[in-house]
């Protein structure tokens, strides 16, 4: 398929920026509130924002159990950030009760890096790209472990978080601690929107 339409979840965050990064890729990006929009999807991203409120919302606006569907019967979804919280299967660090829409087989740790550090950018290398990746991360957290069957992409190089998974993939699942989403750097999005084609 060319032009694969791909939702993004609309709850809440940052949907515009990857509005414009799917559309500058061929993609047919569209706003997911719904669960007819969501049945119109070839793949979905999950934005950054807050996982607690995105939660919260995906319940009353009766998209939970569709989004679990959706993701259990192979749905490519790529999660970043707050995202990268609301694809995982367990969490450390959450809110009381958190839940998610899970799928990826990793332990998510929210706000992993601190309040020192709430924010940074740090190039990383990212398997399948040629070039390091210029990754801006914002209260982001880190996946603490993985199941055999999730590959991992990237790790942090530098720091005290040095060695920390911050990008992974399980079949058509993805997911960035940081946000690619900022600044003109299309890769990522390039690597899901072509997992979106190859799955249609
Ligand atoms: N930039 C982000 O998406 C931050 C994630 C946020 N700290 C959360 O727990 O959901």
């Amino acid at each position: 398929m060319t032009h694969p339409t791909i939702g993004v979840l609309a709850l809440q965050g940052d949907v515009r920026e990857h509005l414009a990064t799917l559309r500058s890729l061929g993609a047919e990006p569209i706003t997911v509130r719904r669960p007819a929009e969501l049945a119109a999807c070839d793949g979905l991203v999950v934005p950054g924002g807050e996982s607690t409120t995105m939660i919260k919302l995906a319940s009353i606006f009766e998209l939970l159990a569709p989004l679990r569907e959706a993701v259990r019967a192979g749905l490519p979804a790529f999660g970043t950030c707050a995202g990268m919280i609301m694809l995982a299967d367990r969490i450390e660090d959450g809110a009381a009760g958190q839940e998610t829409i899970g799928g990826l087989h990793v332990t998510v740790r929210r706000n992993a890096f601190g309040r020192q550090v709430d924010s940074f950018e740090e190039d990383l290398r990212f398997s399948g790209l040629a070039d390091p990746v210029r990754a801006v991360f914002i209260r982001a957290p880190w996946v603490e472990s993985v199941d055999d069957d999730v590959e991992v992409l990237a790790r942090v190089e530098d720091g005290p978080a040095a060695g920390r998974i911050v990008a992974v993939r399980q079949g058509p699942l993805m997911a960035t601690s940081f946000h690619p989403e900022v600044g003109s750097d299309h890769r990522v999005h390039g690597m899901f929107v072509d997992l979106v084609r190859s799955a249609t």
